[in-house]
């Protein structure tokens, strides 16, 4: 089993802390095995097993534990009898009703430190969220990156070189359980399968849709144009065009839903010269290229777009705020925040003459001295003027 440490640091720190911890993130991607990661610190602190009053509302055990008010009477009698602070551990949050009511209430009532998982980004979002605004810290989970996925492989004895690793990474994604499996058929089995669930589970059934064949249709063509830039109307004619019915304000909601389920992540753009942000013209990227492999429909070969998504989904899994950055009539991949630290990124697939003015030229313009990399699969060091050029693997792996 994988330690998710960068996310156990980042929760770590807020133990005991009266604010709600709230993992978040796509289905299956590890929240409740991270959840498990957290009581062992618990556990390790010496406090007392008793005193974790633990419950997952996806389990049939809890199925007379779904309203605000059975919740919270199910924790008051699970506390009676504790001395001492409790903690509270409770998975898949969104299927409780008003659940925010009864988390307010405990939070009140109870000496209590409090940890939930949800697969919704609108979790926290609403009017109930009230209750808890300024009371809660959000950690978004991701599936896991590719040091992750190398942990995990020779830990199962699977693990060869680094170069094949990254291989069937760019093939089969992250998600943690596909790696437990025999082979090529039952992983694309696994991701198909996940792939109905979030539709038909997080989107079709939560947003009551009846007719799929549009939003199946919306969905394949943004993963198909992954990091281009997003036009609902064009998206909206294409489809018209092609006999399926459906209009723009459709396909906004559509993509809506799908940025909800962490199926699609935007990075907005900010046009570095006029310091303003760009909303309208976001793009969009996978959560897990394995997934986006399987429900993709082009065959159109996209080196070049993948390593940019797994580039911006190691960024935001290492906790970093990603936008895309337009300079004049020109773009820069990544601009990157977390607290104080801003570094930009240029991705390529291989860079070849040509490019390479493009690449670092593009970089060479901005006058800052934040960090400024580019990213390739070249293998020779092509730096220069301060700008570092670093192998993709590589920066994948040494984060
Ligand atoms: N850190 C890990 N190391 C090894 N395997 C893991 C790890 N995290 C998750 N897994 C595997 O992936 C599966 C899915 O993980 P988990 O149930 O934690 O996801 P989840 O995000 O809680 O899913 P859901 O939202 O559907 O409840 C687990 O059954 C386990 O097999």
């Amino acid at each position: 089993m994988v330690l998710r440490k960068s996310y156990l640091d980042k929760i770590i720190p807020f133990i005991d802390q009266d604010l709600i911890k709230v993992l978040v993130g796509i289905r299956r991607c590890g929240k409740t095995v991270l959840l498990g990661q957290i009581k062992d610190v618990l556990l390790r602190r010496n406090i007392p097993a008793q005193n974790i009053i633990q419950a997952n509302f996806e389990s049939m055990r809890f199925r007379n534990t779904r309203t605000a008010e059975t919740l919270y009477d199910y924790i008051a009698k699970k506390a009676e009898g504790c001395t001492g602070k409790i903690y509270i551990l409770l998975d898949e949050i969104q299927e409780v009703e008003r659940w925010q009511i009864a988390i307010n209430s405990l939070r009140v009532d109870f000496d209590c430190d409090i940890y939930l998982t949800g697969s919704n980004s609108k979790l926290l979002s609403g009017e109930l969220a009230t209750y808890l605004s300024g009371r809660y810290i959000q950690i978004q989970v991701f599936p896991f990156s590719l040091a992750e996925a190398k942990q995990q492989c020779i830990e199962n004895g699977t693990y060869t070189s680094d170069e094949k690793l990254f291989a069937d990474y760019l093939k089969y994604g992250g998600f943690p359980q596909r790696f437990f499996l025999p082979d090529d058929h039952s992983i694309t089995t696994y991701l198909d399968d996940l792939y109905e669930a979030i539709i038909v589970r997080d989107i079709m059934l939560r947003h009551n849709i009846r007719e799929q064949t549009a939003l199946r249709n919306v969905l394949a063509f943004l993963l198909d144009n992954i990091g281009n830039p997003f036009s609902a109307r064009n998206i909206s004619g294409r489809m018209v065009s092609e006999g399926i019915k459906t209009t723009t304000a459709t396909v906004l909601n559509y993509v809506d839903y799908f940025k909800e389920a962490f199926i699609l992540l935007n990075a907005s753009r900010y046009d570095i010269k006029g310091k303003a942000l760009l909303s309208s013209t976001e793009k969009y990227y996978a959560v897990d290229l394995g997934l986006r492999n399987v429900i993709k429909k082009s065959e159109k070969p996209d080196s070049n777009k993948l390593y940019e998504n797994i580039v911006y989904l190691e960024m935001r899994s290492r906790g970093y705020e990603v936008q895309v950055g337009k300079l004049d009539d020109t773009e820069i991949d990544f601009i990157c925040y977390r607290g104080d630290e801003k570094l930009y990124i240029q991705v390529a697939y291989l860079i070849t003459p040509a490019d390479e003015e493009r690449e670092f030229g593009n970089l060479e313009r901005l006058h800052d001295n934040y960090p400024k990399y580019v990213i390739s699969g070249d293998l020779m060091n092509l730096s220069r003027n301060g700008i570092i050029h670093q192998n993709i693997i590589d920066f994948l792996l040494n984060p």
